[in-house]
C-alpha cells in the first residue's frame, strides 16, 4: 500500500482552484479534484497495471498526459512491514477494485476549510473494502518547532490501523454530519438520535476521522448523496479499527466495479457495533422507507 507523504504529488498545496464546474446544486468540481485524481489512477497503473481503478470525476481519466515527476512510486516502508492476512495471500491484481475520491469535500475546499479536505484511496476484494487511505494533505502537525504538513491514515483488514493516535469515543453521544448536503431527511434522522451535540463538517474522509480520533462517536447522513468512492476507504479503515460503517438500515454497501455508485440508503458508520446497532434502532422504519423506495 502506498503512503502519500510528499503532499504536492496528490494536491498541490499552492494550486488554486483555476476552474472549478458546478455539477448540481452544492455539487462542486474544481481543478485539483481533476489533477489528483490524474496523479493517483496514473502511480497506481504504472504499478499494477491490471488493477481496476474508479475515480469520482469522469474528465480526469486522461492518465497519458500526467508528467513523470507525479507519479508517485514510492512505498511505506512500515506498511510494507506488515504481515499480510492470509486470506489476502492469493488475491490476484485483477481481483482488485480500487475506489478513489482525489478530493473529498470539495465545497469545504472551495469555502477554505482546509482540514475538512482529504483524499480517498479504498481498495475492495469480493465486492468487501479491505483496505484504504485517507490523506490529510493540509493537516499541521506541530512538534516544538517543526510544522509537518500533511498525513496519511491507512488500515488493512486484520492487520490493523496507523497514521494517528486512536482515541476513546465520548463519553456523550456526539454525531458528526454534512455541512454542505442536508435535506429534511437529513434533519430528521439527526432529531432522533438525541445526541448531546451534532458535529456538521465536511467530507466522509473527514467524518470517519472524527470517529478515529474520539471527536464522534456516530456519523449519521440520511441522503443519497454520498458515493462508493467516499466511503471505501474510510469503511476499511473504520473496520480495521473496530467500528462499522453500513447504510442507514444497517445493511453493507457491495463494491464490485459493476455496484451502482451512489450509496442510495445513506451512511451510518460508529466507533462500535453497540454504538451502531443504537443509531440503526433510533431510526424509525418510515425513514428508512422513504431512503429505500426514494
Ligand atoms: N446531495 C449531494 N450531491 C452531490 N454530492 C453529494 C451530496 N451529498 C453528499 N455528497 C458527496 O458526498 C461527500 C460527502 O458529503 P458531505 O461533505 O456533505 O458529507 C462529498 O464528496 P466530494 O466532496 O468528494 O464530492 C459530497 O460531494
Ligand atoms: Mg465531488
Ligand atoms: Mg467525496
Ligand atoms: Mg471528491
Amino acid at each position: 500500500m502506498m503512503k502519500h507523504q510528499n503532499t504536492k504529488s496528490i494536491v498541490p498545496i499552492n494550486l488554486r482552484i483555476t476552474s472549478f464546474l458546478l455539477q448540481g446544486k452544492d455539487d462542486y468540481q474544481t481543478e485539483a479534484d481533476r489533477s489528483a485524481q490524474r496523479c493517483i489512477i496514473a502511480s497506481l497503473a504504472t504499478l499494477y497495471p491490471k488493477l481496476n481503478i474508479i475515480g469520482e470525476e469522469d474528465n480526469a481519466n486522461n492518465v497519458g498526459d500526467v508528467s513523470s515527476d507525479w507519479l508517485v512510486v514510492d512505498a511505506d516502508k512500515d506498511v510494507l512491514s506488515l504481515q499480510c492476512p492470509v486470506h489476502l495471500q492469493s488475491v490476484k491484481e485483477e481481483d482488485i477494485v480500487v475506489w478513489v475520491d482525489p478530493l473529498d469535500g470539495t465545497s469545504e475546499y472551495t469555502q477554505g476549510f482546509l482540514e475538512h479536505v482529504t483524499v480517498l484511496i479504498g481498495i475492495s476484494v469480493n465486492e468487501k473494502p479491505i483496505a484504504g487511505v485517507i490523506h490529510q494533505p493540509y493537516y499541521k502537525n506541530t512538534v516544538g518547532e517543526d510544522v509537518k504538513v500533511g498525513r496519511t491514515i491507512w488500515g488493512l483488514q486484520d492487520a490493523g490501523v496507523g497514521g494517528y493516535t486512536p482515541a476513546q469515543p465520548p463519553d456523550s453521544l456526539i454525531i458528526t454530519t454534512t455541512r454542505s448536503h442536508s435535506n429534511p431527511l437529513v434533519e430528521a434522522a439527526l432529531q432522533v438520535m438525541n445526541a448531546s451535540k451534532v458535529l456538521r463538517v465536511g467530507g466522509a474522509g473527514y467524518k470517519v476521522l472524527q470517529l478515529l480520533e474520539g471527536k464522534a462517536s456516530v456519523y449519521v447522513f440520511a441522503s443519497s448523496g454520498c458515493k462508493k468512492w467516499d466511503t471505501c476507504a474510510p469503511e476499511a479503515i473504520l473496520s480495521a479499527a473496530g467500528g462499522k460503517l453500513t447504510d442507514i438500515l444497517g445493511n453493507f454497501y457491495k463494491y464490485g466495479a459493476n455496484e451502482s455508485r451512489p450509496n442510495k440508503t445513506g451512511v451510518l458508520a460508529a466507533v462500535n457495533n453497540e454504538l451502531h446497532s443504537y443509531a440503526v434502532n433510533k431510526i424509525p422504519q418510515e425513514l428508512k422507507d422513504a431512503l429505500a423506495n426514494k
